[in-house]
């Protein structure tokens, strides 16, 4: 990942020719063991969820936090930060001390922090929470508006209210259908997130035409707890579903 200068040349965003940064991520990696899960199965990337309330979440400056990450980097996993309305100082001081590939926005982050860690060399995934049930492409557009223009990559969401993510509900895919194919090209740039389970995994690539998927509640056993199996059945399910495309 970047280094993250204090300043650095301006970057002019890539708009329309964005590719996901990753086939399936892993989100709330809570130990080494989770992260060697992933791997074993074959999943692309992982999630470091360092947004404090979320049942999720690690401590940036834990010697724990510290051995998953060496464990994701040694696999060859992508490591994506996750942050919710943290300010760039905080999201810079954990970025550069853990080498993260992608910063994943997930809260009501202004554009202009993504614009300002761009320029810095940061690569930026911006979740757009959107509601459940049928969506217009232009509710859709409007949600992502300015994002859209940033340089991110985009992660469509399911609104989970108060606590902004992981919480385990579905949008609408024949809507983000409809809207990506009105996309056109630029489709390859998003992911699809919400409520993805190792059971309908397949259906919602098919339907939604997504070729990059992120699950976190999905693949527990327990709430909060990565199931090795789960996972392992959801990446086999992704490529069930990838096949039927
Ligand atoms: O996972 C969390 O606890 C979380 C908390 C706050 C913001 C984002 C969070 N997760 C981000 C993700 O990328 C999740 O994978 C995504 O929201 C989907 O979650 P789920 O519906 O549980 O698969």
């Amino acid at each position: 990942m970047t280094t993250l200068p204090p300043s650095g040349p301006t970057t002019p965003p890539t708009t329309r020719s964005l590719r996901s940064p990753f086939a399936i991520k892993i989100c709330g990696m809570r130990s080494v063991q989770d992260v060697w899960a992933v791997a074993d199965a074959g999943a692309d990337a992982v999630g470091l969820n360092f947004y404090g309330p979320s049942v999720r979440s690690l401590n940036p400056d834990a010697d724990e936090t510290f051995q998953i990450n060496d464990a994701a980097r040694q696999a060859g996993l992508i490591q994506v930060g996750l942050f919710v309305n943290h300010d760039l100082a905080f999201i810079q001081r954990v970025v550069e001390s853990l080498q993260l590939d992608w910063i994943q926005l997930h809260g009501d982050e202004p554009v202009t922090l993504a614009e300002e860690l761009i320029r810095r060399g940061g690569r930026v995934l911006r979740a757009i929470r959107l509601p459940r049930g049928n969506l217009e492409p232009g509710q859709i557009d409007a949600a992502i508006g300015q994002w859209n223009d940033a340089g991110v990559s985009l992660l469509l969401d399911a609104d989970a209210g108060a606590s902004f993510g992981g919480g385990g509900q579905s949008l609408d895919w024949p809507s983000i259908r409809d809207w990506a194919d009105r996309r056109g090209e630029s489709a390859a740039g998003w992911v699809l997130a919400g409520g993805l389970n190792p059971e309908n995994v397949p259906e919602a690539i098919r339907i939604s035409g997504a070729t990059s998927v992120d699950v976190a509640s999905g693949v527990e056993q327990p709430k909060g707890q990565k199931n090795a199996e789960k996972i392992r059945q959801f990446v086999a399910a992704v490529r069930r579903g990838e096949e039927a495309l």
